[in-house]
């Protein structure tokens, strides 16, 4: 086998244009040429590391395999000769400058809350604000929570409930209980196994993962870590570059996965200003008045980093798309209103998946539990005929029965997952554990043995009933077809 070739950091230096782009990523060469423009993170963060040493800030974000994964050999320019470029550390491996405290035994966390408190003190600035954010004032991602405690079970008691099955079947999929993790991306800010763990810990609690197209690790990588065959979902953000997507759909075919999960619900970037002015503070250290000024005009009209890459023009007829190319069941992620259920029946979906992006998309758009409501009033057909997918706010086991005894099929869970991977996998697994037992006892004390005798008339919906949109526009214009 030939040795690589040694580059020296004066020859790496020398290569820091868009066509002619070489960085370094854990002492080894990397040729980026055009890839800045391409990049899902944003064209600065690649330009400024051009000629440089990436690896720590590529390395809180993403595994050391993705970059071979994604740009492949022939993209290898050799190993870096001298460990000191532009004055600094070639630095080896993966620097979590986490802020490490001492985290409470992961058997005395009791609820998703609790996890939430130790994240916020052991999670870094940027990836606490990064998960916990939500879009301008987050009235959406505290309704998502608030209205589940707003409708009241209706329990019946003397019904012989000693065993509890929670159980349940999903795209033909036998699933140890109804809880999946919600698809969210730059899960390594929180830890360096990121997804992996995600990945395991679902296997471990009996469930399928969906991977997520922002992943830190490549699916490969991901899938490598399941036990062989054990189905897994890919949530699908649609490029901008079709043939991009034709490549990430090929290869997740390839992977035998189960599903496509679309989602449909931020064609653009949402404002969320607590990573916004993170970006801020970390930038404007040194930065002139002057500088400033012209900064804030570039920016106002630069686009958002991850809207360089999802197509803000997709409509229903990609959706067609993807279930013809694939072949697989498609499930649209991010409905929220009845008449869009509907659509994604009438064309075929195999599934909704009711969201809001957890109140990081359009803030004040309802609750998801509403949604679900609306659909359960307007077109309970969608319920009978298709999986039903919720998430946004859940937090308790008893949460997640209500969402089921209103008609979803499984409920996701975003933020308090990500909380709880502070603590690796096992992190994960405990909380799953958490909402497990939460729900047998919930159903237990409901008067229910197993998920497929939950129905309405287990909840006391009145408190939002009148918040629940009327399946009748009312008074719009004449013309509109909305
Ligand atoms: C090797 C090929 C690469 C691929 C496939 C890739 C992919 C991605 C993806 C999918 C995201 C979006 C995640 C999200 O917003 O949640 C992202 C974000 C990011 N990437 Fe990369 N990336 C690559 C290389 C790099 C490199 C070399 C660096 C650093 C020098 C870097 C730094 C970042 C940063 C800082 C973000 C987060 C941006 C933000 O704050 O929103 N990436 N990347
Ligand atoms: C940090 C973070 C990243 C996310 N990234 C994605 C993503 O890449 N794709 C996606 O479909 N949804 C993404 N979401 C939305 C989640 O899938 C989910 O809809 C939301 O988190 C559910 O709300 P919850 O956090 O209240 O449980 C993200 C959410 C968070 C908090």
């Amino acid at each position: 086998m030939s040795r690589p070739a040694k580059v020296s950091s004066f020859e790496l230096g020398k290569h820091i244009n868009d066509n002619d782009a070489w960085m370094v990523l854990n002492g080894v060469v990397w040729d980026f040429s055009g890839f800045g423009s391409k990049h899902p993170g944003g064209e600065e963060v690649i330009k400024s590391h051009l000629g440089k040493d990436g690896s720590k800030v590529y390395n809180e974000i993403h595994s050391p395999g993705l970059v071979l994964r994604h740009l492949g050999e022939e993209k290898r320019i050799g190993d870096i000769e001298d460990a000191d470029v532009q004055g600094g550390t070639i630095i080896a491996s993966s620097p979590h400058d986490r802020q490490f405290v001492d985290l409470p035994k992961l058997h005395s966390v009791m609820n998703l809350l609790q996890f939430e408190h130790v994240a916020e003190r052991a999670l870094t600035d940027k990836a606490w604000n990064y998960i916990s954010g939500a879009t301008d004032d987050g009235i959406t991602d505290q309704t998502n929570r608030e209205y589940y405690r707003h409708i009241m079970f209706r329990p019946r008691v003397l019904k012989g409930v000693g065993r509890v099955d929670i159980s349940t079947s999903f795209l033909g999929h036998k699933l140890a209980c109804p809880i999946l993790n919600a698809p969210t991306s730059s899960v390594r800010l929180t830890h360096p196994s990121g997804e992996m763990a995600i990945a395991k810990a679902s296997q471990t609690c009996g469930v399928p993962p969906i991977i997520p197209s922002m992943s830190s690790f490549s699916v490969s990588e991901v899938v490598d870590a399941l036990k062989p065959g054990h189905p897994f979902f890919f949530q699908l953000y649609v490029h901008r570059d079709r043939a991009e997507t034709e490549q990430i759909l090929d290869e997740v075919c390839r992977l035998a996965a189960r599903a496509i999960i679309v989602t449909v619900d931020l064609p653009v970037i949402s404002k969320r200003e607590t990573v916004q002015r993170r970006r801020y503070e970390v930038d404007s250290d040194s930065v002139s008045r002057d500088q400033d000024i012209a900064d804030s005009r570039q920016r106002q009209s630069a686009p958002p980093p991850v809207n360089t890459v999802i197509d803000p023009d997709l409509n229903w007829n990609d959706i067609e798309w993807i279930m013809k190319r694939t072949g697989l069941p498609v499930l649209v992620k991010g409905i929220q209103r009845a008449e869009d259920a509907k659509r994604a029946l009438e064309i075929g979906c195999a599934g909704i998946y009711i969201s809001n992006h957890g109140g990081r998309a359009l803030d004040t758009a309802p609750p998801a539990i509403l949604v679900l409501l609306e659909i359960q009033r307007t077109c309970p057909e969608v319920l009978r005929r298709m999986e039903v997918v919720i998430d946004g706010g859940l937090r308790r086991g008893s949460d997640v029965l209500k969402a089921i005894c209103l008609g979803a099929s499984v409920v996701c869970i975003g933020r308090p997952f990500l909380y709880a991977l502070a603590y690796g996998e096992e992190g994960m697994v405990r909380a799953w554990q958490i909402l497990k037992e939460e729900l047998a006892i919930a159903m237990q004390l409901l008067g229910i043995t197993s998920l497929d005798q939950a129905h309405p008339g287990f909840v006391n919906t009145q408190t939002l009933d009148a918040f629940t949109s009327s399946p009748k526009p009312f008074g719009g214009r004449p013309t509109s077809k909305l």
